[in-house]
This record gives structure tokens, sequence and C-alpha cells, in this order.
């Protein structure tokens, strides 16, 4: 883009929404579907950079779905997912921390790195940062219709998030880039749905914005049209109708949980667009659908 005035016009547009999110936190949730190829997973790590040098204080939490799948094949471990979660034995564990808190989470450091910024890798285990529970998912069973709790082996929910590592890293030049791994109590270690960490995380953290980059422009109405704005109430009324459906439904649940936790405002975002994350937060009309109170 050569025209001067429309630089201007883009400068002057973005500045207020750049002065907003001056030391704030922003968490952002970048979904294993919303790493598409290398020139998309470079265009975010650049987001992530100019956040920081905007003065906003970014936190990043990965998941990697798809890319536990495929280690796992490779390696002839069958996988299943029961009311949205991967069933994990110990076998399973130890690939999902290897491929979540091992490779992907290094590729993303590095990538954020390569932008001139500091990012630093981390999970739950570190700096005691967060501690987990088996989950305790119930459903209800199709034949007798009573509800029975799922055994989903070393799945866990966040049970307590310690944000003393987060608070040092905020104060200084880094970048914390988060796997959803996490100790128990009780030993072993945990496999926590990436969704839920971000939200444990950012409700945490009090954060301003948390932001979940998916592989869809946003919630979709019943007609298939990106919904802008959606309150908690409407939001749970979309749940109840079958508007949202399949893994909308825990990611959109977190949304309202992280809400009523004390984050500001929750969006829901396309990763697959290049720069989503700033047009989201540097824009006047966003790109997703922004979950408010
Ligand atoms: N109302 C809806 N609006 C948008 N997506 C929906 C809706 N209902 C169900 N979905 C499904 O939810 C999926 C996103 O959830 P999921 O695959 O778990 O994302 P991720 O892997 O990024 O966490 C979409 O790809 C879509 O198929
Ligand atoms: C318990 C559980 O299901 N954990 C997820 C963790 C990764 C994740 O959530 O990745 P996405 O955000 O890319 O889906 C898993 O094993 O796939």
């Amino acid at each position: 883009m050569d025209n001067p005035e429309e630089q201007a016009r883009l400068l002057s547009d973005a500045l207020p929404y750049m002065q907003r999110y001056e030391n704030k936190t922003v968490v952002v949730k970048y979904g294993g579907h919303a790493m598409g190829n290398a020139a998309l997973g470079q265009a975010f790590a650049r987001d992530i950079a100019l956040l920081k040098q905007s003065g906003v204080n970014p936190i990043v939490v990965h998941g990697g779905g798809p890319q536990i799948a495929s280690m796992l094949q490779r390696l002839g471990i069958q996988s299943e997912f029961r009311g949205g979660l991967r069933v994990t034995d110990q076998a399973t564990v130890e690939i999902v921390e290897m491929v979540l808190a091992g490779s992907i989470n290094k590729e993303i450091v590095a990538l954020i790195n390569k932008e001139g910024e500091w990012a630093i890798g981390l999970s739950g285990k570190d700096g005691n940062m967060v501690f987990a529970e088996r989950a305790k998912k119930t459903q209800v069973h199709p034949d007798t219709g009573e509800t029975e709790l799922l055994d989903l082996g070393f799945v866990g929910e966040p049970t307590e998030v310690d944000r003393t590592l987060l608070d040092l890293l905020a104060r200084s030049e880094m970048i914390p880039v988060i796997a959803p791994v996490a100790p128990g109590r009780d030993g072993n270690t945990y496999n926590i749905n990436a969704d839920t960490f971000a939200g444990a995380i950012a409700g945490a953290l009090q954060a301003s914005r948390l932001l979940f980059l998916t592989d869809v422009p946003g919630v979709l109405d019943a007609n298939k049209n990106l919904i802008h704005e959606l309150t908690v109430a409407e939001a749970r009324a979309l749940i109840a109708d079958g508007t949202i459906s399949g893994g909308m439904i825990p990611k959109v649940e977190t949304c309202i949980e992280a809400i009523e936790r004390g984050v500001q405002g929750v969006v829901i975002l396309n990763g697959k667009t290049p720069h989503a994350v700033l047009l989201e937060l540097f824009t006047q009309h966003g790109a997703g659908t922004l979950i408010v109170p």
C-alpha cells in the first residue's frame, strides 16, 4: 500500500485501539486447527510480537489436537474422544506432553523470536503455574438414561492457577507461550483441553481479552452467518436450541466461564485469516464473535 493518505487513515484509526490495550493482558488461544501453514504461523507470530511492541501484555496458550493425533497414529497408538475430550492413558499422556510442551511449543517460541521478540516456552508445570485434578465429565447413558461419570484417564481440569511467574514475565520483555499440560497434586501429569486451560489462565489474570483462534469465522447463526456480538444469555440460548454444536459447545462454555471469572470480553475468530489478532484488537469492527457479559 503506497497511498500516504490511506496509510495515515489506517494509523489514526488503529491508534485509539492500541492505547485501549496498553499494559492490558490479552490471552490468545492458538488452536491446532488454526496452525495452517508456515506463512500463517509467521503472520500469527508477527501479530504477537507487534502486540508486545505496542505495550500490550500478550500470553499465548496453544493447542495441537491434530498434531497429537498424527503422532499417535505414527506410533500406532489408538485414540478416541469422549465428550469432546481425548481419552488419555499413560502412554498417550507421554505423547501429548511431548508434542504439546515439546515440538509445538518450541515451534511457536521460535516463530515469535524470529520477529525480534523474547518468547519463553512453558507448560502448567513451570513455576507451579497450574495444578489439575482428574476431569469429572458426565454424560447421560443412551440406554439407561442415567448420568454417568466418563472415564477419561489422565484428562485434567485446572483447579489452581498461581500467577506469580506470569506477573514476573509481564514486567519483563518475555512473552509466555504455554502448553496445556499440568501436574496434579497426586503426582500425575494431566492433559487439559487447550480452550479450558486458556480460560483458566485468562480468569486468574482478569485479562482484558481472551481470543480463541479456530478455523471458522466465529459463532455462526442458523443461516451460517457470522454473529458479531453475543451476550452470555444469548450464547446459552444458542447452545440450548442446537445452533451451537460439536466442538463449539465447550468453546462457548469456556467463554462464558471466563467472563464469569472477570475476563472483560472473549472473542472467537478465524485463525486462518492472516493477521486475525491485529484485526480483532486494533480495528473498529473486529474480526469474529465477541461474547460479553
Ligand atoms: N454455531 C456454530 N458456529 C461456528 N462453528 C460451529 C457452530 N456449531 C458447531 N460448530 C463447529 O465447531 C468447530 C470449532 O470447534 P473445534 O473444532 O473444537 O475448534 P478448535 O480445534 O479450533 O478448538 C467448527 O469447525 C464447527 O464445525
Ligand atoms: C483433553 C484433551 O482433549 N486435550 C487436547 C489438548 C490439545 C488441544 O486442546 O488442542 P486444540 O486446541 O488444537 O484442539 C488433546 O489431547 O487433543
